[in-house]
C-alpha cells in the first residue's frame, strides 16, 4: 500500500497537481486515507488544486488521456455517467500504462457500503427500508453491468468484447470490478457543476465529519479546482470536507454511497411510513379521495423526518380516513379552505385520527425485532473496550445506527400525537368548562 502511496505522490507531481507542503496523505484507522496537517495552516491558503485535465471526467479528462477508439464510440452511445465512469475506472485498473492507473490502485480495494453486507449484516437493519434498498441497487447493477457491456461490444470496442479466446470475465471486465468501480463512484466523484461531475485524484482523500468541523472551502477555476482552508488549521489535525453539500443526504443513503455513518445520523434522516390505499367499498369514499386530491396528497408514502416527525399531510390522510358520513359535507368546507385545512375537524374526528396514527407508528416500531434501548445497550456495549464478548462488526454496527435513528423518528412522531391530543384535551376541557359557567346564554 505505502509503495502505490509513493507513487501516486509521484503522479500527482508529474502532472502539476498543487498539494500544499504543510499537508500529507496518512493512513488512519476509521478513516482509511485521510488528509493531515504536518504544520499549522492559515485561514484561506491554498490546500491543493488540481488542474482539469487530471479529473476524470467529459470535461477534457477522458478524451485526453484515454485511448481514442475507446473513449470515442462509448462516450457516444449514451451510456449514464455513472456507468461510463465506472467503465472508464475498469480499464484504468486493468491497464497498468494507462494514465489514471496511479491514481486507481491507491483507491479502496474494499467497501463497507450496504451493498457489500452480509446476509446477517443486512437483516440487523430489521424493518429498515434501506434494506429492501440495497437489494434494488445490488439487481441494478447486475442489470446495469448485462445491458452495458452487451452495447460496448455490439458496438465493436474490443476491449469491452469476449473474444473466441476469452469471455470478458477472463479479461478482468467482471461484475465484481464493476461492483467495485461503481462504488468508488459513489464514495467520491464531485458534482463540479449542474451537468458534469468526476473522479478527482487527491480532492478524493478528504474524509468528511459534521458539516461544522469541515475547514475547506472549493472554488473551481477555468482550468482547476482548488480547495482553500476556510480556517487555521492546527498542526496534526484532519481535514474534513463536508459531503452531500448540493443535495443533503441522509444516513441510509451514506451507508449506501460512503459506507459509514455518523454516530447521531444527520438531519435529513427519515422514516417512510405507507398507508393503506382505499379499498374500493371504503365508506364515503368519493368525498375522501377528492379532499386529498385537492390537497394534492395522493401518495401513500410519508416522510416522517427528525424536524417534521409528524407531517401535516398525513395528518390530513388520517382525518379524512376516519370521516363518518355525517361529517362528510362540512368536512369537505373545511378540508378545502385555506384557513381551515390544517386544523381538526371537531373531537371525535381528531381523536379517531390521532388513534388511528398512533396504531400506525407502533405497527412499525413493532415491525422492528428489538427495542431502541436493546439496540443503544448493543452501541453502548461495544464501545466498552474491556467486553470480550462483543464481536459486532462494523457493518452490524452501521446497521444498528441506522434502526436506532428510525426507531427515535417514530418515537418521536409518538411524541407529536401526544402532544396533539394532550391539546385537544385541554381545549375540549376549556370548551366544557365555557359551557358550565356560560349555562345561561344562548349556544354560540
Ligand atoms: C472521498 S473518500 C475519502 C478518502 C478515503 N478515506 C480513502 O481511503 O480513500 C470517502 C470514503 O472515506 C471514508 N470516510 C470518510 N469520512 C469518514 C468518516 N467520518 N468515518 C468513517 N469513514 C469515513 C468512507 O469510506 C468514504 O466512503
Amino acid at each position: 500500500e505505502e509503495e502505490s502511496l509513493n507513487e501516486f505522490n509521484k503522479w500527482l507531481i508529474n502532472n502539476k497537481v498543487y498539494k500544499n507542503p504543510k499537508i500529507e496523505i496518512k493512513v488512519l484507522e476509521k478513516y482509511g486515507r485521510s488528509i493531515v496537517a504536518k504544520q499549522p495552516i492559515k485561514k484561506n491558503e491554498k490546500l491543493i488544486s488540481v488542474p482539469k485535465l487530471v479529473i476524470m471526467s467529459n470535461m477534457g479528462g477522458f478524451s485526453h488521456h484515454l485511448p481514442s477508439e475507446i473513449y470515442e464510440p462509448s462516450s457516444t452511445m449514451g451510456i449514464s455517467p455513472t456507468n461510463l465512469q465506472a467503465i472508464f475506472l475498469m480499464y484504468c485498473k486493468l491497464n497498468e500504462r494507462s494514465f489514471w492507473h496511479p491514481y486507481v490502485s491507491v483507491l479502496p480495494k474494499q467497501f463497507t457500503t450496504s451493498i457489500y453486507f452480509s446476509e446477517e449484516e443486512l437483516d440487523q437493519l430489521q424493518s429498515s427500508k434501506l434494506k429492501e434498498f440495497t437489494i434494488i441497487r445490488k439487481d441494478g447493477i447486475e442489470r446495469h453491468y448485462n445491458s452495458t457491456f452487451t452495447r460496448l461490444s455490439n458496438r465493436g470496442i474490443a476491449e469491452f468484447s469476449p473474444t473466441s479466446t476469452q469471455t470478458l470475465q477472463q479479461k478482468g471486465y467482471t461484475l465484481e470490478l464493476f461492483t467495485w468501480a461503481l462504488s468508488c463512484v459513489w464514495s467520491r466523484a464531485f458534482s463540479l457543476s449542474d451537468s458534469d461531475g468526476g473522479m478527482v485524484p487527491l480532492a478524493d482523500m478528504f474524509n468528511a465529519e459534521e458539516i461544522s468541523k469541515s475547514k475547506v472551502q472549493p472554488k473551481v477555476t477555468d482550468s482547476t479546482l482548488d480547495y482553500y482552508a476556510s480556517d487555521d488549521i492546527e498542526i496534526g489535525e484532519q481535514i474534513f470536507t463536508p459531503y452531500g453539500v448540493y443535495k443533503p443526504l441522509s444516513s441510509s443513503q451514506m451507508l449506501m454511497d460512503y459506507g459509514f455513518v455518523f454516530n447521531h445520523g444527520t438531519p435529513s434522516d427519515n422514516v417512510a411510513i405507507t398507508v393503506p390505499v382505499f379499498h374500493p367499498d371504503e365508506p364515503n369514499i368519493q368525498v375522501k379521495q377528492a379532499i386529498l386530491e385537492e390537497n394534492e396528497v395522493e401518495n401513500e408514502v410519508f416522510l416522517l423526518t427528525k424536524k417534521n416527525p409528524l407531517p401535516t399531510e398525513l395528518l390530513l390522510y388520517a382525518r379524512v380516513k376516519n370521516l363518518i358520513t355525517k361529517e362528510t359535507k362540512y368536512a369537505k368546507i373545511h378540508f378545502l379552505s385555506y384557513q381551515t385545512k390544517d386544523q381538526p375537524l371537531n373531537v371525535r374526528n381528531e381523536k379517531v385520527s390521532l388513534r388511528f396514527l398512533e396504531n400506525l407508528i407502533h405497527r412499525y416500531l413493532d415491525s422492528y425485532e428489538t427495542t431502541l434501548d436493546f439496540d443503544k445497550s448493543l452501541i453502548e456495549n461495544s464501545n466498552d473496550n474491556n467486553n470480550n464478548n462483543n464481536n459486532l462488526s462494523f457493518n452490524s454496527l452501521n446497521s444498528i445506527k441506522i434502526r436506532i435513528s428510525e426507531k427515535e423518528i417514530l418515537l418521536s412522531t409518538l411524541d407529536a400525537i401526544e402532544k396533539k391530543r394532550e391539546k385537544l384535551n385541554n381545549i375540549n376541557n376549556n370548551n366544557n368548562n365555557n359551557i358550565n359557567n356560560n349555562n345561561n346564554e344562548s349556544d354560540s
